[in-house]
């Protein structure tokens, strides 16, 4: 027999099935930008939830869509220590830089590191978080601060819709279990951040002199309604977990981004998979020239990382820097000095 506060287990059942139906559609509203169901239809789906979680507050479960925005203000944001720290990025500002970093990587690892060849990804420019994710439930989320210790901000990324409250497995990818961080960019788009600053100097606030400072500041809200209204987006790129827990099911950082985009996390567009640096050296040629012109958000480069965990791990990091990866930098996007050269001359 139930006792009885519990809910009878076809109530527990429905509310299981509705945060499915609400999340799903979620990710296809505003992850895939192909909605599947009208919005009343989610609105009342919506209502039905919170109505068994008003009755059953036990039903009220972190992955649930309804706690997606709302906590009270803090009063100042608590510290977190990353499982595994956060890494900075060697820059290489030419061609010839770039293939230097490629001749230490394969003094150090030998003709593997050529022979298995590198993911290269846009360089996202906005602010680095790191999610804890727990059997694939959303549990912590934290700015990257100094890689060791950033700030609590779990309420604050709860609002933004790229982030699911809960991993799937989908296309034959099992969900995750026990604990592990993803590690990605929040960003929010220069369509957004244009409306966004219209709407400041309407309302006599302070403007934001770059979407990077915006998404920065937004995250660092202690009222997450604020940085509810704020329009912002996220791009995973890395997960990791402590060495002693069991392996990840992957083997390459081109099927690391395969795996994040099946448990539903968006990853960036425009990435390749290069046999050659030869193959880099064009592709960010391509970007630099034409993509990024065409992007609704900012990067400052591109991300090029030698594609074997294994030889990720043999070639390990010195400092804070990993030797396995090396950030492209682009020539700085034109709007931005331009408006940096104006507020000098003031
Ligand atoms: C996992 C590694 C360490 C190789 C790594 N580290 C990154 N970053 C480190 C330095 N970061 C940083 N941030 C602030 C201050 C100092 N360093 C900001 C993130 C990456 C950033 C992007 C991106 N932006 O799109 C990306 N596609 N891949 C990354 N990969």
């Amino acid at each position: 027999a139930s006792s009885p506060t519990a809910p009878p287990a076809a109530l527990a059942a429905r509310a299981a099935t509705l945060r499915e139906q609400l999340e799903r559609a979620s990710h296809e509203y505003y992850v895939l930008d192909r909605p599947s169901l009208a919005d009343a239809e989610y609105d009342r789906l919506f209502r039905e939830l919170q109505t068994l979680e008003a009755e059953h507050p036990s039903l009220r479960t972190p992955d649930s869509p309804t706690q997606r925005v709302g906590a009270e203000p803090q009063s100042a944001l608590p510290k977190h220590q990353h499982l595994v720290p956060m890494l900075s990025l060697g820059n290489a500002f030419s061609d010839e830089e770039l293939t230097a970093w490629e001749e230490r990587a394969v003094r150090l690892a030998g003709e593997d590191v050529r022979r298995a060849g590198y993911t290269a990804e846009l360089k996202i420019d906005g602010a680095a978080v790191s999610l804890t994710y727990e059997d694939g439930v959303l549990v912590t989320g934290a700015t990257r601060g100094n890689g060791t210790i950033g700030e609590v901000v779990t309420p604050n990324l709860r609002t933004i819709r790229d982030i699911p409250l809960r991993l799937h497995a989908t296309n034959g990818v099992p969900a995750p279990t026990g604990v592990l961080e993803i590690r990605g960019e929040v960003y929010m788009p220069f369509s957004r951040f244009e409306q966004m600053n219209e709407a400041r100097v309407q309302a006599g606030e302070p403007v934001f002199a770059n979407p990077r400072n915006a998404a920065a500041g937004a995250l660092r809200q202690l009222d997450p309604r604020i940085t509810a209204s704020r329009p912002l987006r996220f791009f995973g790129y890395s997960v990791v977990r402590p060495a002693h827990l069991a392996p990840l099911p992957f083997r390459t950082q081109w099927e690391l981004l395969e795996t994040l985009a099946a448990w539903g996390i968006p990853v960036a567009p425009s990435r390749k998979r290069c046999d050659t640096l030869d193959e880099v050296h064009a592709w960010a040629s391509e970007i630099e020239r034409n993509v990024r012109a065409q992007l609704d958000f900012a990067i400052d480069g591109a991300v090029v990382k030698v594609d074997p965990l294994r030889l990720q791990a043999e070639l390990g990091d010195v400092g804070r820097e990993p030797r396995w990866a090396v950030a492209r930098k682009f020539a700085p996007d034109i709007a931005e000095t331009t408006l940096t050269a104006i507020e000098v001359n003031i």
